[in-house]
């Protein structure tokens, strides 16, 4: 999208034009000032640097920071995609990015297994492509995960990964700007304060849907603490968001936008990268390669090239570069520069299932509300657009209530009653069939929706991402293999029943929540709400969360791991993978916040291994 240009209204004359003339100007500064526009810098052919980081995502964008604070390294930060547009930045359109091309727009491989209501039998993947990566799309809810999570990597062999060396980062990339809670000296305590990245809440426009939905989960044994993030990601409370003053906080505007002035960091975008330059007839990475402006460049990297493509294009990339299984490269004709079985195995997603209550929650957004929610937004960034498209509050939450690791999150949005907001969730994210659809529409008509997106937070089951074909341009194929052991859908069904319990809270009844039933064949013949309603229901109608993992997952043996705990790619010299990619599991929440931390400990095992730490 273009900045508007204002010439139009200079013609004006007289008080009354003039204050119309002023507001369409401010309208448009406005919309040219909230985005962060990043200089493509001149490269030639051939160039050298220090370091070359392939992707500006969440990672990337850390890493590029980092690296180029040392004044004698020279940088090159390379990515596929543009400046994030406007809509990346005002909070609840960056919707409005899926299927555009600021979105990579990955499709799943259908199994016949899995989303038979689903059109095409697959889901869509949103991934970002531009400045910021998925930071840039994504719903900026902040999440640190539990320390499980990390003992988990620590003991899995990588000990560059304790929970305490994890914490310190999480406080290194933070600046937690919310006043009210800094108040309290546990929470301020625990936040970072100096780093970056501003954490804060959202200023949400419906205090008392929040409350409604935090008093059931209470109700319902997922009881309320002062901050998730301080109790360790169990139980329930306000959201914290990677967005403040009604704007987004993508890694790009965080850690680039500070440092556009450094004359050692170079960043080229619309630049895609499309193999790895080998040493000849060695394992020794040289540079890459690159399609910019229809021409290919060669660029060079005297210390390193650092993949951060994130957990779909990494293992991508590896392959189509001969790393990876060595079956598979051979039948894509590709010379094998190692055999890294690993390489894009162990993918990790958490799916999300759409648990819809409705009631008689009072109130509707009109157009005209909408509109002049617009108008709020232009004027203190407050209203419908500040904040992200579901409400302020997240609930983590397990089987047993001794378990002090959570297995199931949930997230809460709010659809008015007659709103197009679920058609356009139904049909354009879900892809489901109409058969599903139409009742759920129907009883739109006259009740508000309560969504309900129920994840299970360390699955079991293992996908895959292989090439289609030696085409950089070809999608690979994405096996996210949702429920592909069977413990995830037994579990599924037990968090979700967990759930729907608040159908029956206080709160709930008092506006006449019901349950509805999700229409689709298969599923009809079971009782509503029952394990086997919901093991059908999930089989048939499984999403995503958008939080792939794992695929170039780190550990100490070539065999059963990509890359080491210092993130170096196992068999290849100067070679490091850094983004959400090397978890070797799951994290117990969202996974942004993690993969910035995983670009923080990253680069400083690189500025530790060139003794610049
Ligand atoms: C729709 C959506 C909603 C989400 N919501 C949340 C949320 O609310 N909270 C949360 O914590 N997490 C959320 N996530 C997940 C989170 O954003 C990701 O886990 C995280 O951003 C991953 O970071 P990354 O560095 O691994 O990859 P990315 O941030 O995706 O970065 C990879 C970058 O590399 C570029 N690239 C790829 N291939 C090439 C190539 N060959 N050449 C050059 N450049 C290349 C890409 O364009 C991209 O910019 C969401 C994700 C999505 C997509």
């Amino acid at each position: 999208m273009e900045c508007f240009t204002s010439s139009c209204v200079n013609a004006t004359t007289g008080v009354a034009p003039n204050i119309f003339a002023s507001a369409i100007q401010f309208v448009a500064a406005l919309q040219c000032g909230i985005t962060l526009s990043i200089p493509d810098a001149d490269v030639t052919n051939g160039e050298s640097f220090d370091f070359i980081i392939v992707g500006a995502g969440t990672a990337g964008s850390v890493l590029a920071n980092r690296l180029s604070a040392v004044p004698e390294w020279k940088v090159l930060l390379i990515e596929a995609g543009d400046d994030a547009p406007a809509e990346s930045d005002i909070p609840t359109l960056s919707t409005t990015l899926y299927h555009s091309r600021y979105d990579w727009d990955y499709k799943t491989l259908p199994n016949g297994r899995t989303d038979g209501a689903t059109i095409g039998g697959n889901i869509d993947w949103a991934r970002g492509k531009m400045m910021g990566g998925s930071s840039s799309i994504n719903a900026m809810i902040y999440v640190q995960g539990n320390d499980q999570d990390y003992q988990n990597w620590f003991d899995l062999g990588n000990p560059e990964w304790s929970v305490e060396e994890v914490r310190r980062c999480f406080r290194k990339q933070e600046s937690f700007q919310d006043m009210e809670m800094l108040k309290n000296p546990d929470i301020s305590a625990h936040y970072g304060h100096d780093g970056p990245l501003i954490i804060n809440s959202f200023n949400y426009t419906y205090p008392h849907i929040r409350q409604r939905v935090l008093s059931a989960w209470n109700e319902i044994g997922i009881k309320n603490v002062p901050d998730y993030n301080v109790a360790n990601t169990l139980g329930s409370g306000r959201m914290r968001g990677t967005a403040t003053s009604g704007q987004r906080q993508s890694f790009s505007k965080a850690y680039l936008g500070p440092i556009l002035d450094r004359k050692n960091l170079k960043i080229i975008k619309n630049s895609f990268v499309t193999k790895l330059i080998f040493k000849q007839g060695s394992k020794t990475v040289r540079g890459v390669e690159v399609e910019r402006d229809s021409k290919i460049f060669k660029f060079y990297a005297k210390n390193e090239v650092i993949v951060s493509a994130g957990a779909v294009n990494s293992p991508q990339l590896l392959m189509l570069s001969g790393i990876g299984p060595k079956k598979h490269l051979r039948s894509k004709k590709i010379p094998v520069v190692v055999d890294s079985p690993m390489v894009g195995q162990n993918l990790q997603d958490h799916l999300f299932i759409p648990v819809i209550v409705f009631c008689d929650e009072t109130g509707e957004q009109t157009v005209a509300e909408q509109q002049f929610d617009a108008i709020r937004y232009l004027y203190n960034r407050t209203g419908y657009l500040s904040h992200n498209y579901v409400i302020d509050a997240l609930a983590f939450y397990s089987a047993d209530s001794d378990i002090t690791y959570p297995q199931f999150q949930s997230h809460v949005g709010m659809i008015w009653k007659n709103s197009e907001i679920l058609e356009e969730m139904l049909r354009s994210w879900f892809k489901y069939k109409d058969h599903v659809v139409e009742p759920l529409l129907e009883l739109n008509k006259k009740h508000t929706a309560y969504m309900f997106p129920f994840h299970v937070l360390h699955p079991k089951s293992r996908g895959s991402i292989y090439l289609n074909s030696t085409n950089p341009h070809d999608y690979p194929i994405i096996d996210a293999n949702y429920f592909g052991d069977d413990e995830d859908l037994e579990l599924a069904a037990i968090g979700i029943q967990m759930l729907t319990k608040l159908v029956n809270t206080t709160e709930f009844r008092e506006i006449n929540a019901f349950l509805p039933r999700m229409e689709w064949p298969p599923c009809d013949v079971y009782e509503l709400d029952s394990i086997d309603y919901w093991k059908c229901i999930c089989l048939e109608m499984v999403f995503t969360v958008y939080h792939p993992v794992g695929t170039c997952q780190m550990g100490p043996d070539p065999k059963t791991s990509v890359v080491n705990s210092r993130l170096k790619v196992h068999g290849v010299r100067n070679l490091r993978v850094i983004d959400a990619s090397v978890m070797p599991t799951q994290i117990s929440g969202n996974t942004n916040g993690p993969t910035g931390v995983v670009g923080e400990r990253g680069a400083e095992l690189i500025l530790e291994d060139y003794r610049k730490l």
